[in-house]
């Protein structure tokens, strides 16, 4: 009878000087034997801990639902999942472990706003936190801690609301010119955006203008930023079965080449902070590096806290001001109001002024809205954590449990947003289109509680002079196909990636009238003479970075 104990063939396996086939049968056997058992009893227990955790699909032993995750645009089926289970919380198995889907704003609210204290860390991230080697260097994934604050206190001086103060007339003085250039070459208006978006961060963080759109930096940031998606659940099996980012790379090379590479690029931005911090005046990476030593930074801090301005602030803001336009050409009637007030506000023989701001609630009301109605961070960018076990509702919800707030479904909740896919910017003033919101904002387009977007007053400062100088400068119509009729818009074709915008559209700029024209003109002219001091090259690049 051959005996199937692995404990007693382990012995005769090591006395035997010559390998013998014929134990290796029962051997794995044995083995297998007790892999099942393993998988039987954590099975068992996942089911135990499901039973407490809010609804969602059932999930298989070690791979949760992995296989059930949609892989284009998870969010749309989560919304459905959510009604489908009668619960706004829904639990997703990814691999052995829970993740909570938090599908409208008043749960979000109640755990991500009202217990911020627990629920502001991050959970252990694999692929967008080790692989990408972000879980110790980078504000967006460490955990709730000093480090973490003490990257929140740094961005806070670039990006805080007093700072932006200070960057005001670098995003004018680009917005001047992006003006000028969607009025030039209407084709290549996406393009123009990226680059204006790029540049308002290069300036404040390096010191250093983008003029064109094939400019090195520019598209080693646009590549930079698809790493964006790495945190969508299901993206990756080694989010669901973690022990594949630790086999060796002759069996599973994509780890390593994740890892080398994000190190790569960590030594890239770190050179280029280095350089940008020999440069006259002043920018972020400059404030950086000398404090280096004192806060006790490590190389891939100081790499971190700079790409974080645009990872954070380029596509976020590109995206937002092309949605708003998609929306201006699909809904006229919001953009004839706000024609209307810029004509009686700032009126057609100067532009808009800083001073303009707080007169022109229509135009706030478009940017609150434009955030609502297609949030280009879908999941709210990267899931919170608690970092102790809790209670909510009943639910046992362990600590270190991801919690993604579906944002899709969060602003598209008919009894906060009726009608949700109509462009009202009327639900943001206040009257009675005003419906009650957990938070004062009214939405929650820049994230939850302490963890909330680090660079929301730039975003929020550069969103509102871009959109009032366009609709100011504009009439923005839809394009014109072959045949000469204007092309027919779909306001749900959106891409695919958790930082959403509308799939590519033709759209017309008219300038409002001769003199609007003109003074378009002008002032782009003299905004690009005042811009003339960030000009410079860079020689470094991927490549030679020492
Ligand atoms: C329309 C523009 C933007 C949107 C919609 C947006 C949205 C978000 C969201 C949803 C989060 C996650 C919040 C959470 O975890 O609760 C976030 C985090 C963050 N954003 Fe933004 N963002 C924008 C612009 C910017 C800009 C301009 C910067 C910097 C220049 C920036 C830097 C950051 C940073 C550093 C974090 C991490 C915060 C932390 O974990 O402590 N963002 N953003």
């Amino acid at each position: 009878m051959p005996d199937f104990q692995l404990g007693s063939y382990k012995p005769a396996l090591l006395a035997s000087r010559r390998f013998s086939w014929t134990l290796l049968p029962p051997a794995l056997g044995s083995l297998a034997l007790i892999l099942l058992l393993v998988v039987v009893v954590d099975y068992v227990r996942m089911l135990q801990q499901r039973r407490k955790l809010p609804p969602g699909p059932f999930p298989f032993p070690l791979i949760g639902n992995h296989l059930a995750i949609p892989k284009v645009k998870p969010w749309l089926a989560w919304e459905k999942w959510a009604a489908h289970y009668n619960d706004p919380l829904l639990t997703l198995w990814v691999g052995r472990k829970p993740t909570i889907i938090v599908n409208d704003a008043w749960s979000a609210s109640d755990l991500l706003e009202k217990r911020d204290k627990l629920y502001s860390s991050r959970p252990h991230i694999i692929v967008m936190g080790d692989m990408l080697n972000q879980t110790e260097t980078n504000q967006t994934c460490a955990v709730y801690g000093d480090h973490w604050r003490l990257h929140r206190r740094l961005t806070h001086t670039v990006v805080g609301s007093q700072a932006v103060r200070g960057h005001y007339s670098v995003q004018a003085n680009e917005s001047k010119i992006l003006t000028r250039n969607l009025m030039d070459d209407a084709t290549t208006y996406v393009m123009s955006i990226e680059r204006y978006s790029i540049s308002v961060v290069s300036i404040i963080g390096w010191g250093r203008r983008i003029d064109r759109m094939n400019d090195y930096i520019a598209q080693t940031a646009l590549k930079f930023m698809e790493s964006v998606d790495y945190i969508v659940p299901g993206a990756f099996w080694m989010e669901s079965i973690p022990q594949l980012a630790r086999l060796p790379s002759w069996i599973y090379p994509l780890p390593s080449a994740i890892f080398n590479g994000a190190k790569h690029t960590q030594r890239y931005f770190y050179q280029l902070s280095k350089e940008a911090a020999q440069k006259p005046g002043d920018n972020f990476a400059k404030t950086i590096i000398k404090g280096q030593q004192e806060y006790g930074l490590a190389d891939e801090d100081v790499a971190g806290l700079t790409a974080n301005l645009i990872g954070g602030g380029v596509d976020t803001t590109s995206s937002s001001i092309i949605t708003t336009i998609l929306a201006m050409c699909a809904f006229p009637e919001a953009q004839r109001e706000a024609h209307e007030e810029l004509d009686r506000v700032v009126g057609r023989d100067r532009s808009p002024a800083l001073s303009d701001e707080t007169s022109l609630p229509y135009i706030s009301a478009i940017v609150e809205e434009a955030l609502r109605w297609r949030t280009v961070t879908v999941l709210g960018g990267i899931p919170h954590a608690p970092t102790h076990d809790d209670v909510y509702r009943g639910f046992h919800i362990p600590a270190g449990t991801p919690i993604i707030g579906n944002v899709w479904a969060i602003h598209r909740h008919p009894r906060e947003f009726p009608d949700p896919d109509v462009f009202r910017p009327e639900r943001f003033l206040n009257g009675p289109e005003r419906r009650p919101y957990p938070n004062k904002k009214g939405h929650n387009a820049f994230g939850w509680g302490r963890r909330q977007c680090s660079g929301q007053p730039l975003a929020q400062q550069g969103l509102l002079l871009t959109i009032a100088r366009l609709l100011w400068a504009f009439d923005m119509k839809p394009g014109l196909d072959e045949s000469g009729n204007q092309v027919r818009l779909d306001v749900f074709a959106y891409t695919k990636s958790e930082n959403m915008r509308p799939e590519p559209f033709p759209a017309r700029f008219t300038p409002r009238s001769e003199k609007i024209a003109e003074i378009i003109r002008d002032e782009a002219e003299r905004a690009r003479e005042a811009l003339r001091i960030y000009d410079g090259e860079t020689k470094l690049t991927m490549e030679n970075v020492p």
